[in-house]
């Protein structure tokens, strides 16, 4: 099965990297903290890395999850079998206001290993420009093919989320790595590596004001903001937004790599906002934990989290879009979750809740608190798909708009309507 993936090498020509060098083919390895050592081969960049080992159950997109920045420091392992078939498209959308410069979600592969089954260089789609491993090769980032993912996954699921090395060449004759030698990406601030260090703006002439938290966005969460008409300031994810607050008509909260309690700085700040500041504040996956710790509740590490595209949930509230008792399919990729308290903090209430593992998939603020806060643990926004939860950014928008108007004597109120999302549109410009 090897054999046939080196035939189609000269597909690699359309794409932008230059090699030196085989591709494939060199012995590699995957060691576990634990103990356990999987032997197989090598595509994208020949080198030997540590990271934290973790699973996900997507069948696609595995573009969008490689460039998420949460997946900063890991070692993704794909349960599909098959990845790489559809290559990899040119990451570059043109650069405006209305758009965030890339079609994928970050500028590059940011996780720091990817393990395959059968990586696919033969690979078929009318975007790509070039396969994963050219891709991975470009970027620096390590991968290992033909090894047993499901007998890998199986025990992450077991013995939870581990520390891990994949050895590359020279390096898989070498012994394993010992207990202490394995580097723990959440004993770091990883948000403080990847968030923004000054503050930009994206649609300026947006009809809504909303600042935006860069804890690691992903680009579809600035995108699904900007496409329903919001001017988008984002900031560090320390950022002293109380100082600048009332030139805002709401907060956003993004996604990010690692232990929210690094973050904390910003969970405090925020605990001062949403004391003095009413207007409607939203938060996904590290933004829904860092609202979650504002609000008084405790975050808590997973045993092997919940990584995929096909995580149920349970709306235990309506507000909005979203009806009490529907489940909606989600994407999803974390290792915290915040702890399910009884009673909640006075003023908050559970949002949603995994069909899976009844961990806590959302909070918000409760009718009779006068606050208009969300924070879902899922991504809505999800490039990938399913987007059935899509229409919260609509939601919160709305809610945006309609905080304005009613602190302002003008009588006329803009109202962002639910739209099917225009994805492509930017991928075909660049392609163009
Ligand atoms: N996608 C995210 O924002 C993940 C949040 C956090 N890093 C976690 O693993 O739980």
């Amino acid at each position: 099965m090897f054999s046939r993936h080196l035939t189609s090498l000269p597909r690699l020509s359309r794409g932008l990297a230059t090699h030196s060098g085989p591709l494939f083919g060199a012995p590699a390895t995957l060691h576990l903290k634990t103990g356990q050592s999987f032997n197989g081969r090598s595509f994208g960049a020949p080198k030997s890395i540590y990271g934290e080992t973790v699973f996900s159950t997507s069948i696609t997109s595995y573009t969008e999850s490689m460039t998420d920045p949460s997946y900063r420091g890991q070692i993704l392992v794909f349960t599909t079998p098959l990845i790489g078939n559809y290559g990899v498209p040119h990451n570059i959308a043109p650069f405006d206001s209305q758009d965030v410069g890339v079609i994928l979600e970050s500028q590059r592969i940011q996780c720091a290993a990817v393990v395959v089954s059968d990586v696919a260089e033969r690979f078929s789609h009318h975007k790509a420009v070039e396969s994963i491993a050219s891709w991975c090769n470009r970027y620096d980032i390590p991968g290992i093919t033909g090894v047993d993912t499901r007998a890998i996954t199986r025990l992450l699921r077991d013995q939870g989320t581990t520390l891990g090395r994949v050895a590359v060449g020279a390096d898989v004759a070498a012994p394993p790595p010992k207990a202490d030698e394995f580097w723990d990406p959440s004993a770091e601030n990883l948000v403080d590596q990847i968030s923004t260090k000054e503050p930009y703006e994206l649609n300026p002439t947006g009809s809504i004001k909303i600042a935006v938290l860069d804890f690691g966005a992903k680009a579809n969460i600035l995108r699904a903001l900007v496409r329903r008409g919001a001017a988008v300031t984002v900031l560090p994810w320390n950022y002293d937004f109380n100082a600048i607050r009332d030139q805002y008509d709401g907060l956003f909260l993004t996604n990010g790599p690692g232990d929210p309690t690094q973050c904390m700085d910003a969970a405090l700040k925020l605990r001062t906002t949403l004391a003095e500041w009413d207007k409607p504040v939203f938060g996904i996956c590290m933004g829904h934990q860092i609202i979650g710790i504002a609000a008084g509740l405790d975050a808590y590490r997973m045993t092997f989290g919940n990584r995929g595209h096909n995580q149920p949930v349970l709306a235990l509230a309506s507000a909005g879009s979203i009806k009490a008792g529907r489940v909606y399919v989600t994407s999803q990729n974390h290792q915290y979750a915040l702890k399910l308290q009884d009673p909640f903090p006075q003023g908050w209430e559970p949002f949603f809740i995994n069909c899976n593992d009844s961990s806590v998939e959302g909070i918000k603020s409760t009718a009779d608190s006068g606050k208009k806060v969300w924070g879902v643990q899922f991504h809505p926004e999800s490039a990938g798909g399913p987007l059935d939860t899509i229409e919260m950014f609509t939601d919160f928008l709305n809610e945006c708009h309609a905080h304005k108007l009613a602190s302002s004597t003008n009588s006329h109120v803009d109202v962002v309507s639910p739209m099917v999302e225009p994805r492509p549109q930017v991928a075909v410009a660049a392609a163009a």
